[in-house]
């Protein structure tokens, strides 16, 4: 025994340096085939980026030029075939080429059924879902979007004060109070910070929003998962269940330490409902809760039939782990972008004076009287325009993903599109958000951040502005459709409210220029370690 144990021990550094080995030697070989593969799509597609030959070579140009310059491509395809009324092929060998409709399909691309194009399998490849997240029914039974409408949307109103309560501590925490000297941020930390606090205030409530481990874990976890999804998308996929572990393991450990923290609220609230033999905590109950782990039994109580894994207290940590990364990482995104597009444009302290300005009528002048309700509540902060506009506008400018629709086919005999050509199961066809939000055709000085824009109109009531979560075939921020985000309610609320207060509280120092946004992997990633200069204004 002792000999088979020494042996095995002797073998055991070769057998693992042999697997890797043997692993690295598959995923090179299946990146280089995918860098010449047309990946079964039909031949009068053509594809953009290959040059003069369109042979396997010019396919092998094309994805590399996407790796490393995906924004060339999709400025090439737009104008030479969207612009045209044609299709064409987006080479992205990393997680599979893109079909790309003229934005004319739109109507057909939205018109088709789930079980035909799935955009939850975009999101899902996108992400890795079934690797990255930790139990398999967060993939399968995503209930997610029906979580965030029915609870969160709806009962956000009631969250108003504690969210401008959580804001200001923030800001006074990362910001400061002093209103002589300025100071330097890093920018992205302090609104990820601000913006981890707010969600979590929602989500779990006091004290948990303030308990710096919690919060450390949580937005820690957000930000390694997208990374953690680009590494596994490179292998094949019989590996991925093989390196998924390896590339999650941080992941995992924050998201153990995650549930540490609300497994035995999750325990507590399971025992309650079982002592007290009811199908759902009485709402008048003095200690019936109103967080997320609450509503994910509610939400779960409320189906004609309980499906019992949907109260498994490890479902419920997972879910929440995963709605803290879809909540937290997006909004931070778009405050860190908004902040540096206001700092950087040339109106940038007529801007901020502009929003101070609103807030302080809203929340504070003749038109304040809200019957009771908080100042910063919904109907309050429809009224504010320009704070919403700023907001819209940088996500046109600076949103952080380049798709606008996009959808997997998942019909098994693949689908046909409006120019007649057939493309088969697996295959990504959608519009490119990015080209519609930069065209000339759409937005005026489309590459300008004009902070206002979406606001003119506004003022007299001549024409209702557009608003930060209305979507349309030319805005697509959060997507367009029946799958638009579904958080974009409570996003545009948490985002107005910060945005609303930094413009009441801070003045920001204008700088020269604006530092560019990073594309990788199919993300656009914001400034991340760039400063700015805030003072607080002496009120
Ligand atoms: C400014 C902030 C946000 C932006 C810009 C944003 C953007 C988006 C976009 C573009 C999509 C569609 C992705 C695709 O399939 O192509 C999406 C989906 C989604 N978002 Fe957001 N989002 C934001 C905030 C939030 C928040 C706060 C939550 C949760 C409370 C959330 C939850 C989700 C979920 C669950 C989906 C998947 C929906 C589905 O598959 O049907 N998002 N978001």
């Amino acid at each position: 025994m002792a000999t088979v144990l020494r042996a095995t021990l002797i073998a055991a550094p070769m057998i693992v340096g042999t697997v890797v080995t043997f692993a690295l030697i598959i995923t090179s070989l299946n990146l280089i085939r995918r860098l010449f593969s047309n990946a079964s799509l039909p031949g009068n597609l053509p594809w953009v980026g290959e040059g003069k030959c369109s042979t396997r070579l010019g396919r092998a140009k094309g994805n590399l030029t996407g790796f490393f310059n995906l924004r060339q491509l999709l400025d090439e395809g737009y104008l030479k075939y969207s612009k045209n009324g044609q299709t064409y092929v987006l080479p992205y060998f990393i997680n599979g080429p893109q079909v790309i409709l003229p934005p004319s399909q739109i109507p057909w691309l939205m018109e088709q059924a789930d079980d035909v194009l799935s955009q939850e399998h975009v999101n899902r490849q996108f992400l890795q879902a079934d690797h990255t997240f930790f139990h398999a029914n967060m993939v399968e039974g995503a209930v997610h979007p029906e979580i965030i409408q029915h609870q969160l949307t709806k009962k956000i109103n009631g969250f108003a004060d504690d969210i401008v309560d959580e804001v200001r501590a923030c800001l006074e925490d990362y910001w400061g109070t002093d209103t002589e000297e300025w100071r330097e941020v890093k920018a992205y930390d302090t609104l990820l910070l601000l913006i981890t606090r707010m969600s979590i205030r929602v989500f779990m409530g006091l004290p948990l929003c303030r308990d710096e481990k919690f919060l450390s874990v949580c937005s820690n976890f957000i930000r390694k998962v997208a990374l953690a999804a680009a590494a596994i998308s490179l292998f094949p996929d019989f590996l991925k269940p093989i390196v998924g572990p390896v590339f999650t393991i941080f992941d995992y450990i924050l998201y153990r330490r995650c549930s540490g923290f609300i497994m035995p609220i999750i325990h507590e609230r399971l025992n309650r409902l079982r002592k007290s033999g009811a199908d759902k905590l009485p709402l008048e109950d003095p200690i019936a809760h109103n967080d997320y782990v609450q509503w994910a039994i509610d939400h779960a109580l409320d189906r004609p039939i309980v499906n019992p894994v949907e109260l498994e207290p490890r479902l419920i940590a997972a879910r929440f782990a995963v709605l803290a990364f879809a909540a937290i990482q997006s909004s931070v995104i778009t405050l860190t972008n908004a902040i540096f597009d206001l700092a950087a444009s040339p109106d940038c302290s007529a801007s901020l004076a502009t929003m101070r300005e609103e807030v302080l009528r809203e929340t504070q002048g003749p038109a304040a009287a809200t019957d009771g309700q908080s100042a910063w509540s919904k109907p309050v902060l429809a009224r504010m325009p320009h704070v919403d506009s700023a907001l819209r506008e940088s996500l046109r400018l600076n949103g952080f993903i380049e798709r606008g629709i996009m959808k997997m086919v998942v019909a098994p005999a693949g689908v046909t599109l409006p120019d007649g050509s057939h493309i088969p199961r697996g295959t990504k066809v959608g519009v490119s958000g990015y080209s519609i939000h930069h065209d000339e055709a759409n937005y005026a000085d489309a590459l300008r951040y004009d902070a206002f824009r979406f606001a003119r109109g506004a003022e007299g009531g001549k024409k209702r502005p557009q608003g930060l979560i209305n979507s349309s075939e030319k805005f697509m921020g959060f997507s367009h459709g029946s799958h638009a985000c579904p958080g974009r309610f409570f996003a545009a609320n948490q985002l107005k409210i910060a945005l609303g207060h930094i413009a009441l509280f801070y003045d920001i120092e204008p700088i020269p220029e604006r530092p560019a946004n990073k594309w990788l992997f199919g993300h656009i990633a914001p400034p991340l370690t760039e400063t700015l200069r805030v003072r607080r204004r002496k009120m």
